[in-house]
């Protein structure tokens, strides 16, 4: 039986235990979750703080945010406890990433999380050049507003009536300026192996009832480009409902037993 501790109660948190405790990976155990506020009423299972998730578990899912990453991971890995990270821009912060490849002896893993086609991206990049890639991603305005934003900038995106460009930079700097809306630019800097060669757009549109993330690479093994187009989650419009099932079959892989008649890692 493998132990599972899940940081996070959100939109991903919430539905990655729904799963586990309805059986989507044979012999997994979630002992708590670890969660910022106060679970709420009728929450499936106990509340439990990262020092006890730390002492029982063999895997910790993380759910909650880059900050948490950042904070938590070497300590984690440093435990014996393997990681999987769904706040792939944390990974962003070279210094951190270094650490946490450096620590052990727990492993840390990163989920393909709302996108698709990394895999190829990691095949294609492993021993080879990649001459260019982008990350175009298109959002619904609300989901994009940022404490950083002023108000006029706040405004423009919350009423544009049309496609708007609001933000154009590297993979590191979306992961930065967007932490909760582009950890899919870091990873697919990851997955190429260079996050500041990846131009990443992000467009604010009113019609965007599908958050979509368009990923192009142009590399010595070819040239790809997928277009994705998730639901966002009904309790968080930033994130893609998908992530979550993304979330579980990464951990699947993680804990040996993937999921599905057929494994396809
Ligand atoms: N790789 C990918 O494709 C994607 C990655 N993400 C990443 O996943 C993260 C979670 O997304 P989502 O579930 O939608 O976000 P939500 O805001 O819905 O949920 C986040 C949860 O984490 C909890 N939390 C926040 N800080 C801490 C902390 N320090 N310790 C313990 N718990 C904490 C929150 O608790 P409370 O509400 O009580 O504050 C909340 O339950 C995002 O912030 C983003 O970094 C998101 C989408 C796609
Ligand atoms: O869920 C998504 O579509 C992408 C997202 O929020 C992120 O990358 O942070």
């Amino acid at each position: 039986m493998t132990k599972i501790a899940v940081i996070g109660a959100g939109a991903i948190g919430r539905p990655v235990v729904e799963a586990l405790l309805a059986g989507a990976i044979d012999d997994v155990e979630v002992i708590g979750v670890v969660n910022d506020k106060p679970l709420p009423d009728g929450f499936p299972v106990p509340q439990i703080h990262l020092a006890e998730a730390i002492a029982t578990s063999d895997v910790i899912v993380e759910c909650a945010g880059q900050a948490v990453v950042a904070r938590h991971a070497v300590e984690i890995l440093e435990s014996g406890r393997d990681l999987l990270v769904t706040s792939a821009g944390a990974l962003a912060d070279a210094g951190l990433a270094t650490r946490m490849t450096a620590a052990g002896p727990g492993r840390f893993v990163v989920t393909s999380g709302a996108v698709g086609g990394v895999d190829l991206l990691v095949s294609a990049g492993s021993y080879g050049s990649v001459q260019r890639a982008s990350v175009t991603t298109t959002k619904l305005p609300g989901a994009l507003l940022q404490p950083w934003m002023d108000d006029a900038t706040q405004e423009r995106i919350r009423t544009t009536t049309e496609p708007i460009t609001i933000f154009e930079g590297t993979a590191e700097e979306a992961a930065r300026f967007f932490p909760r809306s582009l950890n899919v630019a870091a990873t697919v800097g990851l997955a190429l192996g260079s996050l500041d060669l990846v131009e990443v757009r992000l467009i604010a549109d009113p019609a965007a009832e599908l958050t979509s993330h368009v990923i192009e690479a142009d590399t010595d093994a070819g040239s790809y480009r997928f277009e994705i187009r998730n639901h966002p989650s009904p309790d968080n419009p930033r994130t893609s409902g998908v992530v979550a099932r993304a979330v579980v079959r990464s951990l699947s892989v993680l804990v040996g037993r993937p999921v599905g008649a057929v494994s396809i890692i």
